[in-house]
């Protein structure tokens, strides 16, 4: 329980856009101590707010309105497409809060420049924030007090564990490896699971093979041992796990997911051109 987040005023928590990763930063920040009350969302899809409501307990709300006035800290959390039109729907709305983006792409610089605003970090969780295990980078406005991101970085620890990176570049390039990993872990999941069922395992069991295998593997790896060391304890010579490791390689998975990390990095890097030239 964070004593400071118990303290909260109603209304001193907004959310710009209600779905999976607001409903996930909200839930930590609930299970941390702030009161539902504090959070108001704003989101225009009717079914969501009834969602968020009946399931948070926070004040939901379509269109922004006042309630915004009242808020200290404001967490944007929409698509970075509607990202621009978003702050100037709010923007008469707010007084002058800490701003918190977790918009993929979007620069400090131009959320400044938008929201007229100084008060500026940009935070880049992953879809692990729903079950509390986010790896979360930060990366502030150069004119950004201490004290700003002191609270935001409070804020995204009630989801995971944060780090600071001192660019935007830089967090683009975590958006690659840790904001989208986690899709990159499910598609393993899905093929290996495909795998087992085509040398004869029912969906179910292939399913609880797969997940205690990779629980299991990712439990070793905690050792702190490098990964290359953990693949060679496996692998006996001429044994099965090299056999199936040169056809992973002659696939060339490796750099298969080199490459997909880079065009998440180059996808990230042209949204923050994108929005730079709206300017
Ligand atoms: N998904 C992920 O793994 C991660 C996503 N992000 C970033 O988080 C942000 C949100 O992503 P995610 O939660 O997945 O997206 P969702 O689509 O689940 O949520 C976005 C919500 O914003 C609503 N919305 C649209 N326009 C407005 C507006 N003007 N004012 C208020 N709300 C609006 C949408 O409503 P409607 O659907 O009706 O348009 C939707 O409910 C994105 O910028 C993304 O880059 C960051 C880290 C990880
Ligand atoms: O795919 C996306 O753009 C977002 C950002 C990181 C994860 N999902």
């Amino acid at each position: 329980m964070n004593s400071e987040f118990s303290k909260a005023q109603a209304g001193s928590y907004a959310f710009i856009g209600g779905g999976q990763m607001a409903t996930a930063l909200i839930s930590g920040l609930i299970r941390a101590g702030l009161p539902p009350r504090a959070i108001v969302v704003f989101d225009p899809d009717a079914a969501q707010q009834e969602r968020l409501h009946a399931s948070l307990g926070v004040d939901v709300g379509g269109r922004v309105d006042d309630r915004l006035a009242g808020a200290e800290v404001v967490v944007w959390a929409v698509k970075p497409q509607v990202l621009r039109q978003a702050v100037q729907q709010a923007s008469a709305h707010l007084r002058a809060p800490l701003h918190i983006s977790i918009a993929a792409g979007i620069r400090c610089v131009e959320l400044s420049g938008w929201l007229a605003s100084a008060r500026v970090i940009r935070a880049m969780p992953n879809t692990s924030a729903l079950v509390g295990a986010s790896v979360t980078g930060l990366t502030a406005a150069p004119e950004a007090a201490a004290a700003d991101r002191r609270v935001a970085q409070d804020v995204l620890a009630t989801t995971g564990h944060c780090f600071w990176v001192e660019s935007d570049e830089r967090l683009n390039a975590v958006t690659a490896v840790s904001g989208s990993g986690p899709a990159y872990v499910f598609h393993f999941l899905e093929a290996f699971q495909a795998a087992a069922q085509a040398v004869g395992f029912d969906e179910v069991t292939a399913r609880e093979l797969v997940l205690k295998t990779v629980a299991g593997a990712v439990q070793q790896a905690q050792s702190g041992d490098p990964f290359g060391t953990l693949r060679e304890r496996v692998t006996s010579r001429h044994g099965t796990t090299e056999a199936a490791l040169a056809q992973l390689d002659a696939a060339r998975t490796a750099q298969a997911l080199k490459d997909a990390v880079a065009a998440a990095c180059t996808r990230a890097e042209a949204l923050s051109t994108e929005f730079a030239q709206q300017a």
